[in-house]
């Protein structure tokens, strides 16, 4: 069954730190969220979970597999590394959406993204040992057919920009409003889900539903396992494929196993 850990990381305080004492120049803060995602990919990436930039100073965490203390030290390490703070608020569901609202709520209840006061929050309860076991996360990765002919060889970097953000806008939209599915860009033409368990047909609407409204073509694979990396790991593998079978949407066979 799938169940969701997720973890939201907001950086404590940051808009006013942006301009304090004035405003900072844009590339340094270019280059501290972005050292930020890298260091949080690798910490939460070397525990098999997987981590999104969203808006940078807000992301999103796929933490199945982490406890409390892997929490705790990543907090701790930051805050020995960089000139801000993360509070972390973690939330558990079914349903992807719903265990972000968990994640999100307690960090909001302990105050706002900008008070000054409100530092390294961490709040929200983990997956039970118990049942850590039957708790599956699901993810879909997201290609879209030959970008490379149609959009990179063809057009310039920004027009290619537009038709690839047009269909993650019309997907994430998709995916959230009917089943309740997170999804993320994760660079070149890549979408990665995060969703509840979802049939072929219900990814086959959803390809057709962006391919009719932003007229961008799509394929899937589609990964099950007890964390984010091996049902990342088992996504790619069912995209690679729809590449050989010439197909929209593939489901990994079996988990990987632990060596793959
Ligand atoms: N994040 C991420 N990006 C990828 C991955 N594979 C490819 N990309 C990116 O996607 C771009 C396009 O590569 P492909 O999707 O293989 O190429 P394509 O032209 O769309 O061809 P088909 O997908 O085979 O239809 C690459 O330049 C990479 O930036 C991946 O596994 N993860």
């Amino acid at each position: 069954m799938t169940n969701t850990q997720l973890t939201l990381v907001q950086i404590d305080n940051y808009g006013p730190w942006t301009v304090t004492p004035e405003p900072r120049r844009e590339m340094d803060l270019q280059t501290l969220q972005s050292r930020l995602f890298a260091d949080l990919a690798q910490f939460v990436g070397s525990r098999d979970g997987y981590v999104f930039f969203t808006r940078f100073d807000n992301m999103v965490a796929v933490t199945n597999g982490l406890d409390r203390d892997d929490h705790e030290l990543l907090q701790e390490s930051i805050a020995n590394r960089y000139p801000v703070t993360l509070s972390l608020g973690i939330g558990v569901d079914r349903n992807p959406a719903v265990a972000l609202e968990r994640a999100t709520d307690v960090v909001q209840r302990a105050g706002s993204a900008q008070d000054h006061e409100r530092r390294e929050v961490l709040s929200g309860e983990t997956l039970p040992m118990e049942d850590r076991a039957d708790s599956d996360v699901q993810i879909a990765h997201f290609d879209v057919n030959d970008a490379t002919g149609k959009y990179t060889d063809r057009l310039n970097e920004f027009d290619t920009f537009i038709q690839i953000e047009q269909g993650y806008a019309s997907l994430m939209r998709h995916l959230r409003e009917e089943h309740g599915a997170l999804s993320f860009f994760v660079g070149g033409d890549n979408i990665i889900s995060i969703t509840p368990d979802l049939t072929a047909s219900q990814y086959r609407a959803a390809i057709d539903h962006v391919e009719g409204e932003a007229g961008v073509e799509l394929k899937v694979g589609v990964g099950t396992a007890s964390n984010a990396h091996e049902a990342g790991f088992a996504a790619k593998h069912a995209l690679e494929d729809c590449r050989h079978r010439g197909t929209i949407v593939e489901f990994a066979d079996a988990p990987l196993a632990a060596d793959d």
